[in-house]
């Protein structure tokens, strides 16, 4: 019984991990992968040659495992990521099949036989040779990836997993990088199962390619659905669940033919259940109630209240916006116009956009106007690099961007933002500024690792968060979801979280469509205080003629994906021809 319970107490940890590895990828990073068993066997297969054939020590030969995985998953996870993230979850089936046939085939694998007696695992001269010092060893491990594990989930990587789980879009036109992002989560998730599959070999000394099918992936999900996705704890309440059931099973003195389809149909039914009953898993807790309670955790701390002098400072700017504050304009100081030369773009037989020549000029507000599907939110994509156009060009002051991403445009200070609010909802009100405030230096996994330097770097960002909030008139429901915020508070938010980046050219799409005549008032407030000096260039769709004559100082019109003309507000309102074809009528 005793060997019974140390074998239970060594495999359990190693479930662990591979649940919080997992859990870091689909949880937090919203990414479906089933090649996790297969990851778990490159780890497993070469820690056990490198140990067996090498004599190496356990340590190096679990690193060569886990780069092995890291990288493979790197090259895998960089062209599916390439196309879609639903893409990735195809890719992994294939690669997980191709894994277990190169475990079966291959004649250093051991083909369908595997390898057996892998030799115990030594450390440093010392040999663990007992069960009960393996599971030391695995729970030492266990330990240690937690810990980075918590670190990485509650950093500005993780902060930005979480975006990116949101709203892709949203989180590239912010600047932010999405593919690498996705990359390198999958990279790192992988990696830490090939640990797993590590320590496996030292667990039962005897490894096949039957250990890491398709089923163990599953076995996987489902302690990261039964601990609850994004529930940091979940997966060690998983891994008790799925380590449990077969073992209780085998108490039962059921037959290991019946055992196998019995406990599969008790997981499906389990997992099932769950997903109706309670689909955050028996850990997960309701994202509301959650950030309430993070936020009166943190209040009891005294981490984030402002002191009462910064509250001060930041609400004597008098009504108008501390716009130094948000560095608006500060990625580009020098004055740049945003400018397409003879843009175009079909989609099938509709030409959309056709020969469009367009300048947006700081230190005004500039409307894009003209009747339904003239084509504005497709000029928009354009100059914002979220479409690639067929001709033509684009150009941020000197510089020919027309080959850049909506991400890279954004890193130069042209955002963008859309017609429907876009916020990253599950995530709190702070936490959707604090990722626009975040610099993409700060968010590469790598950073996380760096010492207190990078930690300091982190609050100053956050307390800049705070005072962005506080002049936006949000801080007092900084903690709330942004799901849950009014319609005009989010769209306040929105606004703060695109200034947040510091851009310097700002294109927006509707940004008055429903508000009342309040919030409308203090929006296009905002955006006069914007480009007030001189630097920073504004562009908005706007539908009411009314705002635009309220806040624009120049008006380009379009119909049918052409230019019709542009000049002052009056001049384009007050010709007869335009105002026939935007309204069928005069204004
Ligand atoms: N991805 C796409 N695929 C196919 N057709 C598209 C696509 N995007 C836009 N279109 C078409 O291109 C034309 C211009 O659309 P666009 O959304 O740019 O117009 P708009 O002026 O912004 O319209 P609205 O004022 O109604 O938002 C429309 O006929 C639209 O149906």
């Amino acid at each position: 019984m005793t060997y019974y319970l140390t074998s239970l107490m060594g495999l359990l940890p190693i479930f662990i991990i591979l649940g919080v590895s997992f859990n870091l990828l689909l949880g937090y990073g919203g990414l479906l992968s089933v090649s996790h068993a297969g990851f778990f066997g490159i780890g497993a297969y070469a820690t056990a040659i490198l140990i067996k054939d090498y004599q190496l020590e356990f340590l190096p030969a679990v690193l060569v495992g886990a780069v092995l995985a890291g990288v493979m998953s790197l090259t895998v996870g960089y062209a599916a990521g390439r196309l879609s993230d639903e893409f990735l979850f195809i890719v992994t089936i294939a690669v997980q099949v191709a894994l277990v046939e190169l475990f079966n085939n291959l004649q250093f694998t051991g083909r369908s036989a595997g390898i057996a007696a892998i030799p115990r695992p030594t450390l440093f001269g010392y040999q663990f040779d007992t069960n009960l010092k393996v599971a030391i060893l695995a729970w030492v491990f266990c330990a240690v990836i937690v810990a980075i594990c918590w670190r990485v989930v509650h950093s500005p990587y993780g902060r930005l997993l979480k975006a990116l789980r949101e709203d892709v879009p949203a989180a590239r036109s912010l600047g932010k990088r999405a593919l690498w992002t996705k990359v390198t989560v999958f990279a790192f998730s992988s990696a830490i199962a090939g640990i797993a599959g590590g320590l496996y070999t030292t667990h039962t000394l005897y490894i096949s390619p039957a250990e890491f099918t398709l089923d163990r992936s599953v076995e996987v999900l489902s302690i990261t659905i039964i601990g609850g996705l994004a529930a940091f704890w979940g997966p060690f309440v998983g891994a008790v669940v799925v380590l449990a059931l077969p073992e209780a099973l085998s108490f039962a003195n059921i037959p290991d033919s019946v055992a196998g389809p019995i406990n599969g149909i008790i997981y499906t039914t389990a997992v099932l259940l769950l997903l109706i009953y309670r689909p955050r898993g028996l850990l997960g807790r309701d994202p509301t109630l959650e950030s309430e309670r993070n936020a009166a955790r943190r209040a009891k701390d005294g981490k984030d209240t402002l002191s009462a002098s910064s509250q001060a400072a930041t609400s004597e700017s008098g009504g108008t916006l501390p716009l130094e504050l948000f560095n608006v304009g500060g990625q580009a100081p020098a004055t740049k116009i945003l400018r397409s030369e003879g843009l175009g773009i079909a989609f099938g037989g509709l030409k959309a956009v056709d020969d469009v020549t367009v300048a947006i000029h700081p230190g005004k507000i500039t409307a894009l106007v003209g009747p339904n599907g003239a084509g504005k939110t497709t000029v928009f994509n354009l100059l914002s690099g979220a479409l690639k156009a067929d001709e033509g060009r684009t150009f941020y002051g000197d510089r020919d961007i027309s080959g850049l991403s909506i991400e890279q445009r954004a890193q130069l200070g042209v955002v963008r933002s859309f017609q429907e609010v876009r916020l990253f909802e599950g995530m709190t009100v702070q936490e959707n500024i604090h990722v626009a405030v975040t610099t993409i230096k700060n968010e590469t996994i790598v950073a996380q690792f760096v010492p207190a330097a990078f930690r300091g770097r982190d609050e100053a960002d956050e307390r800049r968060a705070e005072r962005m909030l506080l002049s936006l008139g949000l801080y007092d429901k900084r903690h709330s979801l942004a799901r849950d915020l009014s319609y005009a508070e989010q769209k306040m938010l929105m606004m703060g979280r695109l200034l947040a980046t510091g851009a310097s050219c700002y294109l927006l799409d509707e940004p008055m469509s429903g508000l009342d005549q309040g919030a409308r008032a203090q929006l296009s407030d905002l955006l006069q205080q914007i480009v007030a000096d001189g630097s920073t260039s504004i562009c908005i769709v706007e539908h009411s003629m009314q705002v635009v004559r309220e806040v624009a100082s120049w008006v380009m019109f379009l119909d049918r994906g052409r230019l019709l003309t542009e000049g002052t507000p009056e001049d384009v309102m007050n010709d007869p021809e335009l105002t026939a074809l935007y309204f069928g009528r005069p204004v």
